[in-house]
């Protein structure tokens, strides 16, 4: 069933979308270059890639590669459901004219994942009304990204009301299958409540998309105990790519097969790109997935 699985990587190892200014030396060109150098399928779109489909098609093309989707921040909670209803069908028709398949969902009322608070022990929480508002709201954008024959996945993401595996199961139960799926990103999770197998079996069914995003354990208690932000902490090194960190994709990796999961695995890690480079972080990360690959082929 490898057939079912592509192989991609975000633009966030290049450029960062939370801090503009590091990595600006990348162009979107270079980047997408440097993506196709070290052997990947497809890239989700970064904050510097161009908002003319015309033109993006053409630069994905010329290297072979494909748009797997782009990260939205919505603010259902904050703006209501019409507001972020209209936002959000504006960010599909960007990504149908693209080709892409997933619609990255984050809900960033509150969050603080882009502040300088301690995002350990200060992240927001809903009210049971919010709760309901964005359960109801969510599953009508499900609707606005099947319409354009996309996934919507909802990304838990640290520093956010939707961060840890209780706040995912509250949101998988007021949420319809077939219109909100799950992002499952390594990094992520396993920050937050120092566990990844666990969101991972509990969902599986609804897992749509995927980041494999490592940690480095060493950096992530130094970040902790300094009370680091989010943006803080991964420029601190809290982050890397598959492989290269503390997680063990080989038991993930076995659990999305066995469960015929179909779609991309994408390669994230945010970093500073003056100290990790990001195309040798890149071939890194390949280099692990073929293998891991390649191990699973073996013991099937
Ligand atoms: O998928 C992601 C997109 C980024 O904008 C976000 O900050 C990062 O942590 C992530 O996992
Ligand atoms: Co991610």
């Amino acid at each position: 069933m490898l057939k079912n699985i592509q192989i991609g990587i975000a633009p966030i190892g290049w450029r960062n979308d939370d801090i503009p200014e590091i990595g600006k030396e990348n162009t979107y060109k270079q980047i997408l270059s440097d993506a196709a150098l070290a052997g990947y399928e497809g890239t989700e779109v970064g904050g510097c890639y161009p908002t003319d489909p015309k033109e993006l098609n053409n630069e994905v093309n010329l290297r072979n590669l494909r748009i797997i989707g782009q990260w939205f921040s919505g603010y259902i909670v904050r703006d209501g459901i019409e507001q972020a209803k209209l936002d959000f069908t504006k960010h599909c028709e960007f990504l149908k004219s693209v080709q892409a398949d997933v619609a990255v969902y984050s809900e960033q009322s509150y969050s603080i994942q882009g502040t300088d608070q301690c995002v350990y022990t200060d992240k927001p929480y809903l009210t049971d009304e919010e709760w309901e508002l964005f359960g109801t709201g969510l599953n009508e954008l499900g609707e606005v990204a099947n319409s354009f024959g996309i996934k919507l996945v909802y990304h838990h993401h640290m520093g956010t009301v939707v961060q840890t595996k209780e706040e995912v199961d509250r949101l998988m139960e007021i949420t319809n299958p077939t219109k909100v799926h799950l992002l499952y990103d390594t990094g992520h999770i396993f920050v937050s409540d120092n566990d990844y197998l666990s969101l991972l079996k509990a969902h599986i069914d609804r897992i749509a998309h995927v980041h494999f995003k490592d940690v480095r354990p060493d950096k992530l208690k130094e970040a902790k105990a300094e009370h680091k932000s989010f943006l803080g902490s991964f420029l601190h090194g809290m982050f890397t790519v598959p492989g290269d960190g503390c997680i063990d994709y080989k038991e993930i990796y076995n659990l999305l097969i066995q469960h015929d999961y179909t779609g991309w695995i994408v390669v994230e890690a945010e970093q500073d790109p003056a100290i990790a480079n990001p195309l040798e972080y890149a071939q890194m990360g390949r280099k692990y997935i073929d293998r891991l690959i390649d191990s699973v082929k073996l013991s099937v």
